[in-house]
């Protein structure tokens, strides 16, 4: 039964319609920034043709539903990607009964300490980045996206990707190509559930046979890579051939050894392939966004730069940068906070929404059951002087790129909260925030280190993104050069370490 409680407020709703026709198509979240200030409210309600839709646009709202109360972390289901396409292998999109395993593995692979574990992955990738910006200027976000890659498959299955046309590279691209162009709301199924049980020859019904093709897509992304692992691991003890199988160490070879061989007690195999074929979707496009928005600050922000290289010349001197460096350079890791922080990787939490199985109450609201819940992170994290609940308060100038508001008197400012609402809230948390954290510390500190960036001449970058699964900086000029001769001694050693 409802409770009589009011629903929180929002823009007013025809009849059956609702808001389908408030719907912004892109930029969503500055439309709803707009209504949080309209209705001057960090809760919103709206209703989509029936699916209520619940926007939560203050730390304050966010912590309080989708952190402390357990029933905030389901995931809506998804017919077109989860059932008709498979994508229900994945972890993001799982709902609430799956979720447990594969956090738990997640969590084992790359918590704050094992996560350290694939530090020296990160270190030849970022040396292999430098090689890559110093021999090809000009195409540093396909360098980025090649390192992301290379961390990451790495990190999932131990393969080493090849310098350029991955064949896995360019599965899981393709596979990722056809999750956009399947984003909830594009297919009529996804509104009308009861579709997907339509016979394949039924008109109007194409849209299954595009998901039958790109589930074949799909399942080869997570499937093949997988099956590599498997072939390059150790069978059995064999004293005459010892050394059998090359598998290099990564989150699927060791949990594959840790298999309990019955196939009965979890995880089985099918989890570690489902949790390393997720790895490659969530953690690539995010952290090559990133380090794309880093470059955009170091364009905005050239006394950032500057002061960022000073601190680094002070610490290492004549080398190359390392992860025992860190603790030791308190305005690099501020000004990679305010890179997570500025960026707009995802600005609102879509294509990741969390979903309300059960009715709440909350603030003398009700909250629906069947709500689909979105943070609009823009607002939160990120921006908005005008938001009368906490942009301003907590990022005052929230446009600009400036490190220093994250420290005092040169030391980090423990008062102003870490930009960790980047990566999501609750059960749902990113789980891999701290590999994403260490391979945007490494490459950032490696580029400031050897390169200049500045402005391509005559040129002003406009600082736009475009929409995908995550935003992307648009295409932009640049110049990027190394900061002497000994940088490119050292890059160039690196080849042969
Ligand atoms: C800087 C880079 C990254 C950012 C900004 C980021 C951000 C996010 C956000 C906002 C969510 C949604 C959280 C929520 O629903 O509340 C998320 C979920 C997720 N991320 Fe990341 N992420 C990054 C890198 C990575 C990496 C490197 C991996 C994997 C190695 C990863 C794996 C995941 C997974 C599996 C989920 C789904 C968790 C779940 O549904 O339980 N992410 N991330």
């Amino acid at each position: 039964t409802q409770s009589n409680l009011p629903l929180p407020p929002g823009p007013r709703k025809l009849p059956l319609l609702g808001n389908l026709l408030d719907m912004p198509s892109s930029l969503a979240w500055e439309r709803y920034m707009q209504w949080s200030k309209t209705y001057n409210s960090d809760i919103l309600h709206l209703n989509v043709a029936g699916t209520s839709i619940i926007i939560l646009s203050s730390g304050e709202v966010a912590t309080d539903l989708l952190e402390k109360r357990v029933i905030y972390s389901d995931r809506p289901a998804l017919p077109m990607v989860n059932d008709l396409m498979g994508w229900d292998f994945m972890t993001s999109l799982i709902t609430l009964s799956g979720r447990r395993l594969h956090r738990r593995l997640f969590h084992k692979a790359l918590n704050f300490h094992t996560a350290k574990k694939f530090r020296p992955t990160e270190i030849s990738a970022s040396h292999e980045l430098l090689r890559r910006i110093l021999h090809h200027p000009h195409d540093i976000m396909e360098h980025f996206k090649h390192m992301a890659a290379k961390v990451i498959m790495s990190v999932a299955y131990g393969i080493d990707i090849l310098p350029s046309d991955d064949p896995y590279v360019s599965l899981s691209t393709e596979a990722m190509d056809t999750l956009i162009a399947a984003v909830p709301g594009r297919f009529l199924v996804d509104m009308l559930p009861i579709l997907k049980y339509v016979p394949d020859w039924f008109p109007g019904a194409g849209f299954k046979a595009k998901a039958k093709e790109w589930r074949t897509i799909a399942q080869a992304m997570s499937d093949a890579p997988f099956a590599q692992v498997k072939r390059n691991i150790p069978r059995h003890f064999n004293v005459l051939q010892p050394a059998a199988g090359t598998a290099q160490p990564s989150f699927a070879s060791s949990a594959l050894s840790q298999l309990d061989g019955t196939g009965n007690i979890d995880p089985r195999e099918t989890d570690i392939k489902d949790v390393a074929g997720t790895m490659y979707t969530a953690g690539a496009e995010t952290v090559t966004s990133l380090l794309g928005t880093f470059v955009l600050a170091m364009l905005a922000n050239p006394g950032a730069q500057k002061k960022a290289q000073a601190e680094i010349d002070s610490v290492i001197g004549r080398c190359l940068p390392s992860f025992t460096d860190e603790g030791s350079m308190p305005y690099v890791a501020a000004l990679v906070k305010e890179t997570l922080r500025w960026g707009s990787v995802a600005p609102i939490e879509f294509p990741v929404p969390h979903f309300l199985a059960v009715e709440d109450e909350y603030r003398g609201y009700r909250i629906p059951a069947g709500s689909i819940v979105i943070v609009n992170l823009w607002c939160y994290v990120h921006r908005d002087p005008n938001m009368p609940a906490s942009c301003q308060k907590v990022y005052p100038d929230p446009y600009s790129f400036k490190p220093e508001r994250f420290l005092q008197e040169g030391k980090p400012e423990a008062a102003v909260p870490n930009p960790g609402a980047g990566f999501g809230f609750g059960r749902r948390i990113c789980p891999g925030r701290y590999l994403a954290n260490s391979s945007l510390w490494i490459a950032i500190v490696s580029i400031l280190a050897t390169f200049e960036i500045s402005k391509a001449v005559g040129d002003e970058p406009t600082y736009e993104y475009s929409d995908g699964l995550v935003l992307m900086p648009r295409p932009f000029k640049y110049s990027i050069k190394p900061r002497s001769q000994r940088a490119v001694d050292l890059i160039e050693a690196t080849a042969h370490n």
